[in-house]
């Protein structure tokens, strides 16, 4: 008889022993069915001796159900689940759980019945199907989400297809994907960009370890670069990952890539279709799926023989996910790439400050791209000095940055406004009696959405309508809007250039991969003059129409001091100014700010990023800070004030005092209410060779909280709020 330890999905089970049956065959990481109690779940077969468990006596052990018709997850990726588990402090199982996120997909192939529409003219209109008809265009889905997608319900469609408006479609959840072809249309790379591929190419097929720090100028055809390293994995019949900070940048990736091997990638997103996500799943776990492209969570995915990780804009935030697994997914790329025995390659003209440093001390190769491809050049760079030349009151761009939207417009060029804040103001009061709108479940200022005409929370999306009177004082039309906003930012630019086409550009316009692609689409037609945009539309974007950039405000990021803060703003804007000028005409950015001075602005100004990044790493090393040093925070939470007070209090009370370790806190955090729920920090400045991981472990594990009470630990935060 054979005993398997088997992860269940409750992190408060622990591991549990079976059985397996005589005949069945189930090594580590099948994927299984087993009974508990009288219910059956689902578990994934470990590795002899990695987890702990009791000595259940033998004959006792309940037998495996089933083995799930999937390949057992392969070895690379259990080593990655628990690295992952043990190095960010988080139950093993909820990092399997990241893995298997197609519940549909455990269960086998099969058919799925999708609807789309005949194209047949109904003979009696309503509304609803009016709306349908018009909705689902293209679309081809369950009857579930056509419901959602065409905002009718489910009876309305069900009508239809009786009607004969719609048609029942059988789908093979099981069919191949085409495959890209490596040689499709092959670019032919100038010098750097050759030379850069090579070395990327050659590790592919030494198929051995290797991260790449592809260091290249915005427009220096990193892209087509890295291709060249995909189409070597492809050429040795391997799989290969791309993981993108947002969705939005997607639509974008998709063309190129079909530009360049003749078919589409496989996606990997939330907002994928059931269906579709049980497709990409199998065929990842069966090798069809050859490249897939996703946002981080893609990292997880059971790929049968991973040849390539490829990491874009790796500097972005948006790798780094604040909830359930506080994990960083370039970090866990590049383990992924150290398990699978893969080259590693993170691509970025504003490479992290961590990234940089490894390559310093040899652990990453660094490939330098210089300049920009075709000999476009790096755009000019002027500072506007708003303590000099101010925008009129109510107003937020000064004179010379409104002289060249003008110049712009008049020669039919593009251009773009940045401003990393969503809606129209940040804050909204009453001019009577100074009333302001607060989330009742955050500490933070509800934001008005003029266009969608709403007051918004942007942590926990509290919405209401703008009251016509003052809640508190009862005047009616009394509400002012105080600071700008993206969409003020376009109302502005409405008033100032009449004829300008302009689009605004956040989470909010470009929430779904269509979105993204009809935008991308009508900018590439020349359909819009003026783009205002939030950090969305700093990165990735390749428009050669578009020749000015404005920042309306450089400062906005710098305060809050913020470990990254400077970092992070000379990453925005360098990005942002990186989308002018990079077809044939030269480009022009304008930086609004109040502190010219400021050694960010100023290295911005005179394009001096060694020494910025120098200046910054220096001041890192001398404060012990990441990378010099490791940091990680605790996270105390209570939907009640005091419990959350004492729980954080009880924590900070038994903080072990180890040499090289400092622990500061617990004081309230800077959100000191998000989502209902009051919050206290500790931060843990530690060595570099301290085991921070192990010290936390064992100061937290005898500590017995309240219910009510949530501790969360951040490995390498990035967020201090
Ligand atoms: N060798 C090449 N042959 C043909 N076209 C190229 C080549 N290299 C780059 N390009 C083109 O130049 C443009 C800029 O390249 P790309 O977008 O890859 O730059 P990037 O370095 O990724 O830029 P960013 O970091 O600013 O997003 C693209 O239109 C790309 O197709
Ligand atoms: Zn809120």
């Amino acid at each position: 008889m054979s005993r398997v330890r088997c992860l269940v999905f409750n992190a408060a089970l622990g591991a549990l022993d079976y059985r397996v049956p005589e005949g069945m065959d189930a090594p580590a990481g099948s994927v299984v069915v087993l009974p508990l109690g009288p219910r059956q779940i689902l578990g994934v077969v470990w590795d002899d001796g990695e987890l702990p468990g009791d000595d259940y006596p033998a004959h006792k052990l309940r037998a495996v159900l089933e083995v799930l018709p999937v390949p057992p997850l392969p070895a690379p990726l259990r080593r990655l689940i628990s690295w992952c588990a043990d190095y960010y402090l988080a139950p093993l199982s909820a990092v399997a759980r990241m893995t298997l996120s197609s519940s549909a997909a455990l269960k086998g192939g099969g058919t799925v019945t999708e609807y789309r529409l005949t194209g047949v003219e109904p003979a009696r209109m309503t509304p609803q199907r009016l709306q349908a008809l018009d909705l689902l265009q293209g679309e081809q889905a369950t009857m579930r989400e056509l419901a959602e997608i065409a905002g009718v319900s489910e009876a309305v469609l069900r009508g239809m297809l009786g009607q004969g408006l719609l048609e029942a479609v059988l789908v093979d959840s099981d069919r191949p994907y085409p495959e890209p072809d490596p040689r499709f249309a092959q670019p032919a790379l100038e010098g750097e960009q050759a030379a850069a591929a090579a070395e990327m190419v050659a590790a592919v097929s030494a198929h051995a370890f290797q991260p790449f720090l592809l260091d290249g100028v915005t427009g220096s055809g990193k892209t087509e670069t890295y291709f060249e390293a995909v189409a070597a994995a492809l050429e040795a019949g391997r799989q290969v990952l791309v993981l993108l900070p947002e969705i939005a940048l997607t639509a974008a990736f998709l063309g190129r890539f079909e530009a360049r091997f003749g078919v589409a990638p496989v996606t990997w997103h939330s907002s994928l279709k059931a269906s579709e996500r049980r497709r990409a799943w199998r065929q990842v776990a069966f090798g069809g799926a050859k490249v897939v492209v996703g946002a981080r969570s893609a990292l997880f995915l059971p790929f049968a023989d991973l040849g390539l990780v490829v990491v874009d804009e790796a500097h972005e935030v948006a790798f780094k996910q604040d909830d359930g697994v506080r994990y960083n997914a370039r970090d866990v790329a590049v383990m992924r790439g150290h398990f699978e025995q893969v080259p590693v390659v993170l691509a970025s003209a504003t490479p992290a400050l961590e990234s940089l440093q490894m390559a310093e001390a040899g652990r990453y190769r660094r490939l330098v791209l210089p300049s920009r491809f075709g000999g476009a050049t790096l755009p000019k760079i002027e500072i506007v000095n708003l303590t000099e030349m101010q925008p009129p009151r109510g107003r937020w761009l000064a004179p010379p940055l409104v002289e060249a939207l003008a110049d712009r417009l008049a020669k039919g060029e593009q251009s773009l406004l940045f401003l990393n804040r969503r809606g129209y103001a940040p804050l909204t009061l009453c001019r009577h009696c100074g009333f302001r709108f607060k989330c009742p479940n955050c500490s933070a200022w509800l934001v008005e959405h003029r266009l969608s005409q709403r007051l918004a929370c942007h942590h926990c999306g509290h919405e209401v309508p703008p009251p016509p009177v003052c809640p508190e004082c009862g005047e009616p039309d009394c509400l002012v809007a105080c600071g700008p906003g993206v969409e003020r930012i376009a109302d502005e630019v409405g008033e100032l250039l009449p004829g300008a086409r302009v689009a605004v550009v956040t989470s909010d316009t470009l929430a779904s991969p269509a979105a993204a692609a009809e935008f991308v689409a009508q900018a590439e037609a020349k359909a819009i003059d003026v783009i205002v945009g939030t950090q969305l539309v700093t990165k990735g974007f390749h428009f050669p129409e578009l020749t000015l950039v404005g920042v309306v405000d450089a400062d906005m990021g710098l305060d809050g001091g913020d470990l990254r803060a400077a970092e992070r703003t000379y990453q925005q804007i360098a990005q942002v100014a990186g989308r002018a000028g990079r077809g044939a005409k030269a480009g022009a950015v304008l930086i609004q700010t109040r502190h010219p001075k400021a050694a960010v602005i100023a290295a911005l100004a005179s394009g001096e990023r060694d020494a910025f990044y120098a200046a910054e790493t220096e001041a890192r090393r001398e404060a012990g800070a990441p990378p010099f040093g490791r940091w990680a925070a605790i996270i105390v939470s209570s939907e009640d004030e005091a419990e959350a007070r004492e729980a954080a209090r009880a924590i900070g009370g038994t903080r072990p005092d180890e040499p090289g370790v400092l622990i500061l806190g617990p004081a309230p955090a800077p959100l000191s209410l998000l989502r209902g729920r009051h919050r206290y920090r500790l931060l843990i400045a530690a060595r570099r060779s301290a085991e921070v991981q192990k010290l936390i472990r064992t100061w937290l594990a005898p500590l017995r909280m309240p219910p009510g009470v949530r501790v969360a630990v951040d490995i390498d935060p990035y967020s201090f709020v």
